[in-house]
C-alpha cells in the first residue's frame, strides 16, 4: 500500500533514527516491574474501562458504541496555554477537565435531550449548537471548537452515507479484525488520517483510529461484535500525555535542546521532526515495556485475568498520569495543536 508504514513499523523506524528522544532500557524494565505488580489486579483488564471511569457508558449496546464513536471523533487537543486557566465542565456534582471534560459535556447534552451521539443530528449541527454542547464552566472554551464542528458535520455525513448512521455497522464490516476496523476507519473518515513523513518515509500513528478500536473493544467488553481476534496488534495511542509519563518514569529521555524548548512552552507543529520523535519513541517504548512485562509474567508464573496488551498498558499509564499530575509538574508535555491527538 503506497509505502505507508504501519504504526508499529513507523515507531520502530523513528526510534532507530531518533536524535532528540531516547528509550532508556533500565527505565523500560523499571516500568515493566511497576506494571507486574498490577498484572493480576483489576486495573489491567478490559473491564477496568467501565469500572474505573464513571463517565464511560455502562451499556454494551449500539448506543454505547455510537457514544464511543462521537467521543473519539473529538478526542484531541485538550491542553490549555496555562493549566490553571482551562476548560472545565461540571457534571452531576463533579468537575472535569481535559479529555474528561469532553465526556462530561456529551453526557450533559444527552441528559438535556440533545441527541449529540446521533449522526443524523451532528451531520448538520451548527457551530453555535456545538459551542453550547461543549460549553465550559470557565471563560476558557474547549480548544479548536471550529474544527470540532467541521469534523462533526463531515463525520456524521459519512456515517449516514456509508454505514446507515451507526458506527456498529462499520464495526460489523471489520469481521472481528481490529486491523481491518482500523483501516476501514482511516479509509472512511478523513479526520482520522494521522499520517506524516520522517526521514523520507511515509509513517502513520493513527492515534484516534487505534483508540477508537480499543474503546469499541472496551465498551463491548471484548465480547460479541467486540471480540477482535487480533486486538493485541493495536499499539499504544501516541498522544501528549503518555510521553510525559514515560519521561517521568525514566523510560524515555529528551535531549537538553528539546527539553529546553519544551520548558519554554514552545509549540511543535504536527509532523515536525522532534514531535514525530516524541510520538514514535513513546509508541516503541510501550512495545518494549509490554515485551519485558510478558517475559516477567512468564518467569514469575504470574496469573493474569486476560491477555496483557499495549492497549491496557496505555490505559493504565494514561490514568496514572492523571492521578500523578502533581508529581509530574516538573516534566513538560509537548504542545502541538492538531486534530489528530
Ligand atoms: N494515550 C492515551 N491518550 C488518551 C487516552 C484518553 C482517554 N482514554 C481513557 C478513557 C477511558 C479509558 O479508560 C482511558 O483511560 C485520552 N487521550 C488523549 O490524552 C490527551 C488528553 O489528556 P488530558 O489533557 O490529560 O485530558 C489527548 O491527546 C487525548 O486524545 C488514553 O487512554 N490513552
Amino acid at each position: 500500500m503506497d509505502g505507508l508504514l504501519s504504526p508499529r513499523e513507523s515507531a520502530k523506524f523513528v526510534a532507530e533514527n531518533s536524535r532528540d528522544v531516547f528509550i532508556d532500557g533500565g527505565g523500560v524494565r523499571r516500568v515493566a516491574e511497576l506494571l507486574l505488580a498490577k498484572a493480576s489486579g483489576p486495573a489491567l483488564c478490559v473491564e477496568a474501562w467501565k469500572a474505573l471511569h464513571e463517565l464511560n457508558p455502562r451499556a454494551a449496546d449500539e448506543g454505547a458504541v455510537n457514544w464511543v464513536f462521537v467521543i473519539d471523533t473529538l478526542n484531541f487537543s485538550f491542553w490549555s496555554e496555562h493549566d490553571e486557566h482551562k476548560c472545565v465542565v461540571g457534571y452531576r456534582g463533579s468537575t472535569y477537565s481535559g479529555y474528561w471534560s469532553l465526556c462530561a459535556a456529551v453526557n450533559r447534552a444527552l441528559d438535556e435531550g440533545v441527541p449529540i451521539t446521533s449522526a443524523s443530528y451532528y451531520a448538520t449541527v451548527t457551530l453555535d449548537q456545538v459551542r453550547h454542547v461543549l460549553r465550559s464552566d470557565t471563560d476558557v472554551p474547549m480548544p479548536l471548537i471550529e474544527e470540532r464542528h467541521r469534523i462533526l458535520n463531515e463525520t456524521g455525513k459519512i456515517l449516514l452515507e456509508k454505514f446507515e448512521g451507526s458506527f456498529l455497522n462499520c464495526v460489523r464490516k471489520s469481521e472481528k479484525s481490529a486491523q481491518k476496523l482500523m483501516n476501514l476507519i482511516v479509509e472512511s473518515f478523513p479526520s482520522y488520517r494521522d499520517v506524516t513523513h520522517f526521514e523520507g518515509k511515509r509513517i502513520s500513528f493513527y492515534k484516534r483510529a487505534q483508540i477508537l478500536v480499543a474503546d469499541t473493544w472496551s465498551v463491548l467488553e471484548g465480547k460479541g461484535d467486540g471480540c477482535f481476534k487480533d486486538i493485541s496488534s493495536i499499539t499504544m495511542f501516541a498522544d501528549y500525555r503518555l510521553p510525559q509519563v514515560l519521561v517521568h518514569l525514566g523510560a524515555l529521555k529528551y535531549s537538553d535542546e528539546l527539553l529546553e524548548k519544551l520548558f519554554k512552552g514552545e509549540m511543535l507543529s504536527y509532523g515536525n521532526r522532534q514531535e514525530v520523535e516524541i510520538r514514535g519513541c513513546s509508541l516503541w517504548c510501550i512495545e518494549l515495556i509490554r515485551d519485558c512485562l510478558l517475559e516477567l509474567i512468564e518467569k514469575k508464573g504470574e496469573k493474569t485475568s486476560g491477555e496483557i496488551n499495549s492497549i491496557l498498558l496505555d490505559y493504565y499509564l494514561w490514568d496514572y498520569a492523571r492521578d500523578h499530575r502533581e508529581d509530574m509538574k516538573g516534566i513538560p508535555f509537548h504542545r502541538t495543536r492538531c486534530i489528530y491527538y
